[in-house]
């Protein structure tokens, strides 16, 4: 149904992927594993057609070459994709991101029986239908976000690392969700880090290091194979079998995920609460005393909760002492660090609301 053809992918001189190729038949879920940076999102977006880089190759559905076509035309064609950050509009209701997810002729008149299906697959919506989906648990949204790709109708759903942030149980549950979507007849590309549980409801799977395919199989020969258990499941390390090809790629093991981001330094999510918060203040407060040795933070920058509000309203101010005040120079480099603070905190703000849709999660067993 969906075929991959030595696709490469580059961003500038980077190049992210090299000769990929996959496939994903009907009622198949096929599962694509790999190290951080390792070029997984970017093989999803190229055939979703949003990739920011330059795309090579051919990627087809059912014979029908859709390499360039634009995202809206590749959704009509049958290919739906939910990524990393699921993506779901915030200010509208549970019921009104569904039908949004409706929007070609073709889904437009399955509208009913799919949403039907989706109440009927996630029940926790149904419940939630009239609420607002940004006062929705992170494990909530997600279902959100995966019913709205559904309302599309494709053929071919692609879900980037969507256990991410979830529960264990709610982690269960979704793949669980998965299964059944395949079942109905939809092919599903994954990706993602919790190799165990993915490859327990795959039928195959996909090694990815460097922008390279380096091995793939049945999804119980990955589960099974030493070198993906030693990468990907925790285990000792030992080496591959001979015959397929395996890699021996340096995933971190589950419970220590790590993300990096294009640009990015690697993180830990559950760090980003304090970068977002008290550590920059300390770090403006440390850079204006070494530069003038006499300013100090006026007052702690408190750390963002779930429903706080927005990042704008929040203000971090640098009180300079008596004698500052009266020098123009100090007066403008105090101007200047309190920009920086403002800039800081609105985007470390950001990043921990994100981060608090997925820490949310951990309390949502339900
Ligand atoms: N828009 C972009 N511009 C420049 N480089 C990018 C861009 N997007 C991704 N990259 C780079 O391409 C490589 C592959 O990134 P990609 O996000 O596809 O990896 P990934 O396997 O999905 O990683 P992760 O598991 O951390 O999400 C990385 O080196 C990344 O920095």
């Amino acid at each position: 149904m969906l075929d991959v053809g030595n696709v490469s992918v580059s961003y500038g001189m980077h190049r992210a992927l090299s000769e990929v190729s996959i496939a994903v038949g009907q009622k198949e879920i096929v599962v694509i594993l790999g190290a951080n940076g390792a070029g997984k999102s970017t093989l999803l977006k190229s055939i979703a057609g949003m990739c920011e880089g330059s795309v090579a190759g051919r990627i087809a559905l059912d014979g029908e070459d859709i390499t360039t076509l634009e995202p809206h035309d590749i959704v009509d064609r049958g290919v739906a994709f939910v990524p990393e950050g699921r993506g779901i509009f915030g200010d509208l209701t549970v019921a009104e991101n569904l039908l949004l997810g409706a929007y070609s002729q073709r889904a437009r008149e399955r509208q009913d029986a799919n949403l039907s299906w989706i109440y009927s697959l996630f029940p926790k919506l149904t419940e939630r239908r009239n609420q607002v989906a940004r006062t929705m648990s992170g494990g909530e949204q997600q279902m959100v976000a995966i019913g709205r790709a559904m309302m599309a109708d494709p053929k071919i759903l692609m879900l980037d690392e969507p256990s991410l942030g979830l529960s264990p149980l709610l982690c269960k549950e979704l793949f669980q969700s998965l299964a059944h979507i395949s079942d109905a007849g939809m092919g599903v590309l994954l990706v993602e880090q919790n190799a165990k549980q993915s490859l327990a409801i795959a039928d195959r799977g996909y090694l990815i290091e460097n922008g390279e395919i380096t091995g793939s199989g049945d999804a119980a020969s990955l589960l099974n194979d030493p070198a993906v258990q030693a990468a990907y499941l925790g285990a000792g390390s030992t080496k591959p079998p001979g015959g397929r090809q395996t890699s021996t790629p340096t995933a971190p093991a589950a419970s220590e995920k790590h993300f990096i981001r294009p640009g990015g330094a690697t993180h830990n999510p559950a760090n980003t609460d304090a970068l977002a918060g008290e550590s920059i203040t300390s770090m403006i407060s440390r850079a204006a005393g070494s530069a003038q040795g006499r300013y100090t933070a006026a007052r702690p920058v408190s750390k963002p909760s779930t429903g706080q509000p927005p990042a704008a309203s929040r203000s971090v101010s640098i009180a300079p002492d008596a004698s500052a005040k009266r020098d123009p120079e100090v007066a403008r480099i105090i101007a200047e660090i309190e920009q920086a603070a403002r800039t800081a905190m609105s985007g470390g703000a950001n990043a921990a609301d994100r981060n608090s849709h997925r820490t949310e999660d951990d309390h949502d067993g339900s």
